[in-house]
């Protein structure tokens, strides 16, 4: 008993010097109940996954294209995006399979806001509990428009609480390497685009497909929130995404190719989504348009293995700078984070890819 209470106060005397709080976070069940989905919104997620897999797999001769804004910071302007989207879209589903970014957790160079679930005020209050429950009830909302959508998973914990809106999943250049973010695409139940490294190794992608295709025993949570041992048999649907690097694009013929041969050699199926923002843009958002372009002719011209393109793109071109606490300040419909392309140059660039698509 005194052994007991001495090593009770030695841990507590040694934990937690750098945990200024803990608070609690509501159960992944509990806001499911609280938003839960609906026949129609399970049917656009679980045909827009299989739609996905087909194209992937060579089945479906559509592609891809994830587009949509660098982050969601205001739920208003994001839906009002995804009804242009949606519409537009639906006139060129026969071509393009559309998968809307709505993207919620930000990973950062160094600092800055890290998105709407961890800062959903942005004013650094960090209401997470707040910011979970609007990013589900946006997902449903966006769904529910026949307007499939992909998200960004980081902190592996908030898939448990969004993952079955999820029509498909992406784990960024910064985390592509982590043995954690491996385990949790060979759980998720959707496809998962992985990015190349920042600094421009494609291989760690690759890798990273490889280590998600097997199965895995890791620690994660359950529905209740509980810590739990989570076992999985795998993701198959994993793909690269080609974003460029430190050294500059790799959305060119040469660095495609040699994508698909690193793939090869791993086993791996042969296929790549390109992103035409980040480093293959050099986070310009204009010079998006011109990689958009010189895909569409290879693509149209029969250039194998590209099966999905990735643009940045929002209601306004560019991007604006948020003050913390100043969100009444923010232009509406502009990108607090990366610069994105403008809305009629976004519907401009989507009619482009279905015409060089309908012409192959
Ligand atoms: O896509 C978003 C950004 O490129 C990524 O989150 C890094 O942003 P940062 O370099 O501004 O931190
Ligand atoms: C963070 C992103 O990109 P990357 O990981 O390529 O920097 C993104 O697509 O939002």
């Amino acid at each position: 008993m005194h052994a007991a209470s001495a090593l009770d106060s030695d841990s507590q005397r040694l934990d937690n010097q750098r945990t200024t709080s803990i608070s609690p976070l509501l159960s992944p069940a509990l806001l499911r109940q609280e938003h839960p989905i609906d026949a129609a919104v399970a049917k656009t997620v679980a045909q827009g996954r299989a739609d996905t897999v087909d194209i992937l797999d060579g089945r479906d001769d559509r592609l891809i294209v994830v587009v949509g804004p660098c982050s969601v910071h205001d739920p208003v302007a994001a839906l009002d995006y995804a009804r242009r989207l949606a519409e537009h879209a639906e006139g060129l589903r026969e071509r393009l399979h559309v998968v809307m970014r709505v993207y919620f957790e930000k990973p950062r160079t160094t600092l800055g806001w890290k998105g709407l679930i961890n800062d959903p005020d942005l004013d650094g209050g960090f209401a997470v509990n707040k910011g979970l429950r609007i990013a589900r009830r946006l997902l449903l909302d966006i769904s529910a428009l026949g307007l499939p959508v992909g998200c960004e998973f980081l902190d592996p914990i908030t898939p448990q609480f969004i993952a079955d809106t999820v029509t498909w999943g992406s784990i960024g250049a910064r985390t592509a390497a982590s043995q954690v973010h491996r385990q949790l695409c060979s759980a998720l139940s959707m496809p998962v685009g992985i990015k190349n490294s920042t600094e421009g190794d494609v291989q760690v992608a690759v890798d990273a497909t490889k280590a998600a295709a097997a199965g895995h025993v890791f620690a994660g949570i359950n529905a209740d929130g509980l810590a739990a041992l989570l076992t999985t048999s795998g993701n198959p649907d994993c793909h690269v995404i080609l974003r460029g690097g430190a050294g500059g694009p790799n959305h060119d013929p040469a660095s495609v190719a040699d994508a698909l041969e690193r793939l090869r050699a791993a086993g791996m199926p042969e296929r790549v989504i390109v992103d035409a923002s980040h480093g293959n843009s050099g986070k310009d958002h204009r010079r998006q348009a011109v990689v958009v372009e010189e895909l569409a002719d290879r693509i149209g011209a029969g250039e194998p293995g590209i099966v999905g393109v990735m643009l940045e793109s929002f209601l306004a071109a560019g991007r604006q700078d948020l003050t913390l606490g100043r969100a009444a300040d923010l232009e509406y419909g502009r990108s607090i984070t990366d610069a994105c392309l403008d809305w009629p140059s976004t519907a401009r660039l989507l009619d482009r890819l279905a015409d060089v698509v309908g012409r192959r």
